[in-house]
């Protein structure tokens, strides 16, 4: 049963292709070739509708230009049919492929044009496009019309299943304009119910039957580690940027949503559990049918919509304990047709259609132009969600994906434009760049993960060997090494053998691997050893916190038995069975055990206490290290500080002693280039060379050297008036005190003399002579003060005839100072 809708057969018949089997209409390559000459004639009679100019016999055989700009014609006179080789090796480098595939000729073409086509293989990552000018394009595959379906599946399809079952979220898009192949490529001719491919079944099939035999492998190989497998399916299209269910075809305009754990989906799209190949063959079937039926009703084809196919592959095993789950997704992208969409003259459904479709072409354009941008170190925002289809397989452009473009071209000369907007595409998307990582998840328990400490240990000491010991440790000449935890198995290539610059390459690239797999060995070992040790202290601390309990239990339960052996007893005493002594004696005899118990219980107590007693001494240890710690950072960032002053100040005298000789330099440069030739210095108005701003600068810093100077020196000037005033004033004070003492000595020495007259006449001398008494007494306490004074004075005034002295000496050396400075100013100006 094809899976074609009505449209596009309309559109297959229009390229002259029949629906049932292209084996039929598109002649395999020898037979193209024999065909060739026969051809000859007739394309030598033929106008080829869609050129400019027609090409004669000759052109043909000569495989050349016929001289007319714009006329894109070559002969596959030698035609090479170029085999396409599997690399496994390639996607552990890459996140991205693009192919080119080459559909045959459709025999209308052949009968308009013969088999003149618009690009040339080079080789099988070579293609020409033969138009003007000829442009030479480069992918990691060039399929030409030879390559089967089968070789396609191989080459892409195969490794895209490989890496999903290792964990990686991959991608297949089919870029093409209409009638390039896309359909072709990515689905074919599929037959429901049949166990054997047809030939040109296309690669979706192919892939789930290769997904579904691996995953029947896997389970038969991973038995022990009960290895299980969910795969779950469904199926989109995007039209006029509407989402819509193909599953469930009541559910239109879906809208996407973005989770942090689920990340990019879609909400309410129908997920189908399929078990084996044929379940999904029967899901893409119901799907088709379902597009073929909203097709009539919204009267569109299938170049017109988008269509998005995804599998979601989930494993879960358990090894040694570890609970592992592995997911990826796989999508399968048939794109609408890239031809260039004729909106002139539509309008309506029509031209919103044609809107539509160059919207989220152009966005994906857009978007692998920015992504191209930003792998060349260009930052630049992606507009992913500027378009249903960019924004649902985000992941797959630049993101967590493994992608592979599928650009299909036609070889028809009509197609010509279409062909090279294609390369082009194809040729920018190389550059993307995805960033692939594996989705897993592992979880286990405690003592599981002490299982895998010792594992680690053993695996750590092993690496250990193998990084040190190098190439003697290893005896064979591949070994694996599987580290618990991670991902998947480290496959170790032997040292042996030739060492070619790969081969080195590798091995650095190994023992990076070795490396890095070696520090998270060890940084999960250094993990699980500190939380064992904490959960055995904490275990350890819960039985003994367990056997005191059951000590104090014991000990309570010896003094009920005891009171209850007392309440008898005093009973027995009461009914005169027992004597009150013999009772009082067991009573003493018993209060000793329990005086016993409870002195053990407060021993306890006493080591709770000693414990609180520690506690507070650890506090006290933390706070005092606390600070110690804070004081320590105070007193380095002192030091530091200490370092920085110095550093300045170095700095400082040096930028004034080189100061002093860049201006010297540059003076005896004007100097010299005054005398040299007789220009004019430059103004300020001309751009300054870096060592004369570096001399203005300096110039300034000096400037304002001076002009500190000047104030300091204002400042002194001041201070020193000052003190000449002050010195004035006490010297002043001075020579008051000075004559004051003067008159004081003539009035004591005259009132001595007067005393001496006239005291044998006085007869109330001792009333005179306790006055006068009291008056020597205030006068000479008055000479004393004045005398202290007067010695206080002088010391003041020494002190400061020598400030003064040191200010001026002070002085005059700022005055040379800045003497020398203005001078040196003077000459710079
Ligand atoms: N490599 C090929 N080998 C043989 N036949 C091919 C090849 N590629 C395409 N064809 C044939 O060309 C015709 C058009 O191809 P197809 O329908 O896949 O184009 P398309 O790009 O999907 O177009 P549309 O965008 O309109 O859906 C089909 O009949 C298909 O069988």
């Amino acid at each position: 049963m094809p899976f074609l809708s009505d449209t596009a057969s309309a559109i297959k018949s229009r390229f002259g292709f029949h629906d049932r089997s292209v084996s039929e209409s598109v002649p395999s390559t020898p037979d193209l070739l024999k065909s060739v000459s026969r051809d000859h004639n007739l394309a030598s009679t033929q106008s080829l509708v869609s050129m400019s100019a027609a090409r004669r016999i000759d052109d043909w055989e000569d495989d050349d230009h016929d001289g007319v700009t714009g006329s894109v014609v070559s002969v596959p006179r030698h035609a090479q049919s170029f085999e396409l080789s599997e690399d496994p090796s390639f996607w552990k480098e890459h996140n991205v492929q693009v192919i080119i595939r080459l559909r045959p000729l459709s025999s209308s073409e052949i009968s308009v044009q013969g088999h003149s086509k618009c690009v040339r293989q080079e080789s099988c990552q070579t293609i020409t496009w033969t138009g003007h000018p000829e442009s030479r394009f480069t992918f990691d595959h060039v399929a030409d019309e030879t390559v089967s379906q089968e070789k396609i599946f191989k080459v892409s399809g195969l490794p895209m299943v490989d890496n999903c079952m290792g964990g990686y979220n991959s991608c297949m898009f089919a870029y093409g304009q209409t009638g390039s192949g896309k359909t072709h490529t990515m689905l074919g001719d599929i037959e429901e119910g049949t166990r054997r491919h047809s030939v040109n079944c296309g690669m979706t099939p192919r892939v789930f039957e290769y997904l579904f035999s691996r995953i029947q492998k896997e389970k038969e190989v991973r038995k022990d580690e009960k290895i299980k497998f969910t795969c779950k399916c469904s199926f989109l299209e995007i039209y006029n940027e509407q989402i819509l269910d193909l599953l469930d075809p009541s559910s239109t305009n879906l809208q996407i949503r973005e989770d942090v754990k689920k990340g990019v989906y879609v909400e309410n799209l129908k997920e189908i559990e399929v078990a084996s190949a044929r379940d999904v063959l029967q899901q893409l079937i119901q799907g088709a049918a379902n597009r073929k039926v909203a097709a009539t009703n919204m009267n569109r084809a299938s170049s017109r919509s988008h269509s998005v196919f995804t599998c979601i592959i989930e494993s879960k095993w358990e090894s040694q304990g570890v609970i592992h789950h592995r997911f990826a997704r796989l999508h399968l992208v048939d794109l609408a047709g890239s031809e260039r969409q004729k909106s002139s003259g539509a309008e309506g459904e029509r031209l919103k259609e044609a809107t539509n479709i160059n919207k989220s072409l152009s966005t994906l354009g857009l978007v692998i132009m920015n992504l191209v941008s930003i792998s060349n170190g260009k930052a630049h925002h992606v507009p992913y969600r500027d378009s249903k289809l960019t924004f649902l397989l985000q992941d797959s452009l630049g993101g967590n994906s493994k992608t592979i473009i599928i650009a299909n071209i036609s070889p028809s000369l009509c197609c010509s434009l279409e062909t090279l907007s294609t390369l082009k595409f194809a040729q920018r998307a190389k550059f993307i760049k995805n960033n692939a990582i594996v989705n897993e998840d592992a979880s286990g328990d405690v003592i599981v993960m002490r299982l895998q400490i010792q594992q680690l240990k053993k695996e750590v000491s092993r690496l250990r060997g193998l990084v040190n010991g190098g190439a003697e440790n290893l005896d064979s000449d591949t070994s694996s090494l599987s580290f618990l935890g991670s991902p998947g198995i480290f496959k170790c290539e032997g040292f042996h053998g030739s060492s070619s610059p790969l081969m080195s390459e590798n091995r650095i690239s190994q023992k990076k691997d070795y490396e890095v797999a070696l520090v998270g060995a060890f940084r999960r070992e250094k993990d699980m050893d500190i939380a064992l040790k904490a959960l055995a202290t904490e275990n350890q601390a819960v039985m003994q916190l367990a056997k005191q309990r059951e000590d104090e239990i014991k000990s309570l339960k010896m003094i009920l038995r005891f009171r209850e052996a007392g309440v008898k007893r005093l009973e027995a005493v009461a009914a005169g069975k027992i004597s009150a002594e013999t009772h009082l004696l067991k009573e003493k005899e018993e209060h000793l055990k329990v005086i016993e118990v409870l002195r053990t219980q407060v021993d306890r107590n006493q080591e709770v206490t000693r414990f609180a007693t520690e506690n507070l001494r650890l506090k006290e240890e933390i706070r005092r290290l606390k600070s110690f710690c804070e004081e320590g950072e105070r007193v380095m960032m002192n030091e530091q500080i200490m370092v920085l002053q110095n550093k300045l100040l170095e700095a400082l005298d040096w930028k004034l002693m080189h100061g002093s000789d860049s201006l010297a330099v540059q003076k005896t440069s004007l100097d010299m280039d005054t005398a040299v030739n007789d220009d004019p210095p430059i103004s300020s108005q001309e751009p300054r060379t870096p060592c004369q701003s570096s001399i203005n600068e300096e110039n300034e810093f000096l400037r304002i050297q001076v002009i500190q100077n000047q104030a300091e020196i204002d400042l002194l000037h001041k201070k020193l008036e000052f003190c000449f005033e002050e010195k004035e004033r006490l010297e002043r004070h001075v020579n008051d005190l000075m004559m004051k003492l003067e008159e004081e000595r003539c009035f004591r020495a005259i009132n001595e003399k007067t005393e001496q007259l006239e005291l044998p006449l006085s007869t109330d001398a001792s009333v005179v002579d306790v006055n006068d008494g009291m008056e020597l007494k205030a006068m000479v306490d008055a000479i004393a003060a004045a005398s202290q004074q007067e010695a206080e004075a002088h010391e003041k005034a020494i002190t400061l005839s020598t400030e003064n002295n040191e200010l001026r000496l002070k002085l005059e050396t700022f005055i040379e100072a800045n003497e020398e400075l203005q001078s040196n100013l003077k000459g710079i100006d």
